[in-house]
């Protein structure tokens, strides 16, 4: 027997996928088929009855925190460092890179040139806001920059996984290398959390931002989380400084005396449904575990790629442990290819200029997905020469 169809093959039965392959890299995939119920039970069991009340006597004000520690063990963190604060990536990010930026007072915000584009909008803002110069350096740059000029960089943001490429970048490395120099290290954890080990304790990271609807399958603009390192809840200070980060929100007063721990990094009322739906998306992968997760990601994307016609060219490191989830093929009429497999119920994503993204989710991905995405691209694809 193969290796493929191993007990987490049993989860994939669980997803409502539609009919549909979904390979899309990797944005919003299929949710689990008991949803419904349990978001039914959410309006029916608790908010019906409870109305406001069901905020303080169902454990609703609490789930930013609980929901947190749920996904904690994902990102390798422990107990009381992840909050889902209710916010977008973007917001959380800013939240995040201001708040090491003011632990930091040094010149420099470095960011990688490949980074996703709302980091490079978000980070230059965050510079112009706080008076730091923002420095862009390619991939390999960004380490000759902190060797170079490391000590005038306050804060680095870097991603453990290239959105396109896939290309990994190791955490424990680059965070070592900034912590050296006296830098920061923020992590974009998009494209890992739930599909990649990333060890944020023993790697020693400070902060990370992640969003909760790629691996994590969270739903349609499912809040991201934001991991704020033990060590720096004490003195960390956030600018989106909310009534739901105070130490005490109901108690209502003027002055803003920021909560002990992780709850400091909340800031308005949580969007409770989009919790739930977060909270239960996790389930299966808290119960699989992250290290079994990968083993499926890498298992696939192997597959996927020995049943590949070879003359295609595959942008993404071919050692599986060197990418993420997701493979990137170079094809030159890539958005042509996406709209061609779409046709064909095969979900892919292109970007530009020439890149089709194919993700391997771990949980709702099967190796009968893979051969039909295969399948299918051939098919659009003209034969080869
Ligand atoms: C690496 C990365 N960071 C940030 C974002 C932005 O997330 P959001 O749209 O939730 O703000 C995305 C995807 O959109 C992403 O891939
Ligand atoms: N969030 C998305 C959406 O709602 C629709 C389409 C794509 C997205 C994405 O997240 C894009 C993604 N960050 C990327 O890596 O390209």
């Amino acid at each position: 027997m193969s290796a493929l169809g191993d007990p987490i093959s049993e989860w994939a039965g669980g997803f409502a996928t539609g009919g549909l392959v979904h390979l899309n890299g990797n944005s919003l995939g299929p949710p689990r088929v008991d949803l419904t119920d349990r978001l039914a039970a959410v309006v029916t069991d608790q908010w019906t009855p409870g109305q406001v009340r069901a905020w303080f006597r169902d454990g609703w004000l609490d789930l930013p925190r609980t929901v947190g520690d749920k996904l904690a063990p994902l990102l390798g963190a422990a107990e009381g460092q992840v909050v889902i604060a209710g916010d977008t990536t973007s917001t959380t990010l800013f939240n995040a890179l201001v708040a090491a930026c003011r632990l930091r007072e040094r010149p420099v915000l470095l960011i990688e040139a490949e980074a996703f584009p709302t980091d490079l909008y978000i980070a230059a803002s965050v510079a112009r806001l706080l008076g730091r110069e923002l420095v862009v350096e390619s991939r390999d740059g960004f380490d000759t920059y902190l060797g170079e000029h490391g000590d005038r960089v306050g804060v680095a943001l870097a991603a453990p996984v290239d959105f396109r490429t896939g290309r990994r970048r190791d955490i424990g490395s680059t965070t070592a290398l900034c912590h050296a120099v006296g830098a920061l290290a923020v992590w974009d954890l998009c494209h890992a959390a739930g599909v990649l080990p990333t060890n944020l304790d023993t790697n020693d990271v400070d902060l990370a931002i992640g969003c909760g609807y790629k691996y994590l399958g969270g739903g349609p603009g499912a809040p991201a989380f934001l991991y704020v390192a033990a060590r720096w809840q004490s003195e960390v200070d956030f600018p989106l400084a909310g009534w739901h980060g105070h130490a005490d929100p109901f108690a209502m007063t003027p002055d803003f005396v920021p909560a002990a721990g992780i709850d400091r990094g909340r800031n308005g009322t949580p969007p409770l449904l989009s919790l739930v739906a977060l909270d239960h998306a996790l389930e299966p992968l808290v119960a699989v575990g992250i290290d079994e997760l990968h083993r499926r990601t890498k298992e696939l994307g192997e597959a996927f790629l020995a049943g590949l016609r070879p003359d295609i060219e595959v942008v993404s490191p071919r050692d599986p442990d060197q990418r993420g989830g997701h493979l990137a093929l170079r094809l030159p009429d890539a958005d042509a290819v996406e709209h061609g497999l779409a046709e064909r119920n095969v979900l892919v994503d292109a970007r530009p200029p020439d890149l089709i993204r194919v993700a391997f989710a771990p949980l709702y991905v099967t190796p009968e997905h893979v051969r039909t995405a295969t399948e299918a691209i051939h098919s659009v694809l003209a034969p080869p020469n």
